[in-house]
């Protein structure tokens, strides 16, 4: 998830950077042969991702330097979480809930973390957990992301914030943030396990329904290319009419079903098949998982 966000908010530096510069990034030479972007002090310039393993920051050092742009200057860092607290303005925790009290309890974590803004991506791990384990001057948002960020179409829902100096600073850097990969709105905490489940599992419930969709269309001997492509741009179509066209789900489905059509008869099917109540539970279950991801005595 943390390279979701991180090529997003980069592939949306690269396109800022492309367009002030009329078409062409601005680039500068500090070392003979090598080109760097020029920075620009209004956007974040420098990106230090941390992992544990040297293994996996091999990995994602291929994968941001084949993003071109700022993404080459992207520096992986195995094992140093200390250094790269030190070293930030802001920390965005994208970790499995269940090592959250360990990297917040390495020395020296705390006090690098003094003044700063705390950005946690966890699933069930909740303000007050994240509050208790770091210093009072430490400001801690929760985000619930998700992977569509990666192609700047993701849905973040944040934690409202609390009301301090900083807050209106806190709220346009989160902003600039999660609006540049999608869109982004604020929302109390109690709703954050519904929103883990509905928007940040999404892509995966979406997916079985597009898979599904699909291998109907295989089914009836449409190529699995095309049938793919046929239920992929359909579900997209559909969701822009709502958030786009302002039109209600209910509507749409109404304005496609004619009277003692095909649409009709496809969705008696799937009503047959109890699909409504089968999503809607799938979220709730979901939402319950979350609320005890990161909880003592919890898996
Ligand atoms: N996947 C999703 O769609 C979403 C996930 N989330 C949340 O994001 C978080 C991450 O999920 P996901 O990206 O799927 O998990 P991954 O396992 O893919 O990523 C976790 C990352 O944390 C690193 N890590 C583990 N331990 C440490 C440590 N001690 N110090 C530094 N880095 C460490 C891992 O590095 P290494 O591999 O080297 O150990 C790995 O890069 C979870 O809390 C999840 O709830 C939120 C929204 C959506
Ligand atoms: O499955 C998970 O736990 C994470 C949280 C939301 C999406 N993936």
């Amino acid at each position: 998830m943390g390279i979701a966000i991180l090529s997003g908010v980069i592939d949306s530096l690269d396109a800022i950077s492309a367009k002030v510069s009329n078409g062409f990034p601005k680039w500068e030479s500090h070392t003979p042969g090598t080109l760097t972007p020029v920075p620009d002090a209004s956007v974040p310039s420098r990106f230090l991702a941390c992992v544990s393993r040297e293994e996996t920051a091999q990995k994602l050092r291929k994968i941001f330097t084949s993003l071109g742009g700022l993404g080459s200057t992207v520096e992986i860092l195995a094992s140093k979480n200390l250094q790269a607290v030190q070293a930030a303005d802001v920390v965005i925790l994208c970790c499995k809930p269940q090592v959250t009290y360990t990297i917040l309890s390495e020395p020296g974590i705390k006090e690098a973390l003094d003044g700063k803004l705390l950005i946690s991506i966890l699933a069930g791990i909740t303000l007050r957990q994240l509050t208790d384990w770091v210093l009072p001057t430490t400001r801690v948002v929760r985000a619930m992301p998700n992977t569509p960020c990666k192609i700047r179409e993701g849905m973040t829902v944040v934690s409202n914030l609390v009301p301090s100096a900083h807050e209106e600073m806190d709220r346009s850097l989160i902003l600039k943030i999660f609006s540049s990969i999608g869109r982004c709105r604020f929302l109390e905490e109690k709703h954050f396990d519904a929103c883990t489940a509905l928007s940040g599992s999404g892509p995966a419930f979406a997916c079985i329904f597009m898979e599904a969709m699909a291998d109907g269309g295989v089914m009836m001997g449409l190529p699995r290319a095309e049938a793919l492509e046929l239920a992929a741009q359909t579900l997209q179509g559909a969701a822009r009419m709502v958030l786009q066209g302002g039109a209600h789900p209910a509507q749409i489905k109404d304005s496609v079903t004619t009277p003692g059509g095909c649409t009709i008869a496809g969705l008696l099917a799937l009503e047959d098949g109890k699909v409504r109540s089968t999503i809607a539970r799938g979220i709730q279950i979901a939402t319950e998982r979350a609320s005890e991801l990161g909880q003592p005595g919890k898996k």
